[in-house]
């Protein structure tokens, strides 16, 4: 199975103006995701909303890529994953998160986790902290220099993490030739983590070791 990377040459002028509008489309989307779940507006209401987002739709796929959205870059070494479950400025479907990497191999993210990521009543998905927390750790293993997938992913679900405010956390522990267990956590922000993890990362026999001057290099930035 091939993971291919897509060269668009468009300028980054342009990328970063059309990812700020389609941030903007996102976030909309976001609480319209938000306002369905939690709307009490009466049926005839819910299927007049339904007929105009329906027509929304059909204006957005007046032009539509192929499939989905992939990893692109360009010569100037920008790149977009707008599609991304977790970090795509496309996808309204991906929590509202933003990762803080340092230069130490560690990374940290704070977020609100409102009523479509429920899980138990009130309480965050556990395959939504999974989510965020595969994501923190591969960017954090990869340090966007170098091509790391998920090997295995253990995972200590400690207590219930309530809806609201979440902070998460990795670092990477311990590296040896491809392999790189990076450590994890997620919790609300100032106690004990509701979720510890433990990540193993790989540099797929396939991939270099460092690929730190290749294009892709910054992908789940974009
Ligand atoms: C770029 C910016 C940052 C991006 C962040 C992204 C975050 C999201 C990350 C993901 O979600 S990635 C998607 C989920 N993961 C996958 O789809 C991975 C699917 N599996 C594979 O593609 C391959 O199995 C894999 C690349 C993981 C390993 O294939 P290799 O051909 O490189 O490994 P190989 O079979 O040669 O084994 C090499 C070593 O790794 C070990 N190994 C292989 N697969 C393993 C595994 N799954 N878990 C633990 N160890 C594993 C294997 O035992 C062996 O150990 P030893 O060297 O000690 O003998």
């Amino acid at each position: 199975m091939t993971i291919a990377f897509i060269h668009e040459e468009i300028p980054t002028e342009q990328v970063e103006q059309r990812e700020k509008v389609l941030s903007s489309l996102t976030d909309a989307v976001r609480d319209l995701v938000d306002a369905t779940i939690r709307s009490t507006v009466a049926d005839d209401e819910l299927d007049a909303v339904r007929a105009e987002v329906e027509a929304l739709a059909a204006r957005l796929r007046a032009a539509q890529l192929p499939g989905p959205a992939g990893v692109r870059y360009n010569s100037e070494g920008r790149s977009w994953n707008w599609g991304n479950a977790v970090v795509g400025r496309g996808n309204a479907v991906a929590p509202p998160v933003d990762i803080t990497h340092d230069e130490f191999g560690s990374a940290y993210a704070e977020l609100t986790l409102g009523a479509a990521y429920e899980g138990p009543p009130g309480m965050v998905h556990g395959g939504v902290s999974a989510l965020l927390l595969d994501q923190i750790m591969g960017e954090t293993a990869s340090g966007f220099k170098r091509l790391t997938m998920t090997g295995t992913l253990t995972l200590r679900y400690r207590r219930p993490l309530p809806l609201g405010p979440v902070r998460l956390e990795a670092q990477i522990d311990r590296e040896s030739g491809r392999k790189i267990t990076v450590e994890a956590r997620i919790g609300v922000p100032g106690e004990d983590a509701a979720v510890e993890a433990t990540g193993l990362f790989l540099i797929p026999s396939w991939a270099p070791l460092d690929e730190s001057a290749a294009s892709w290099s910054r992908s789940a930035e974009g």
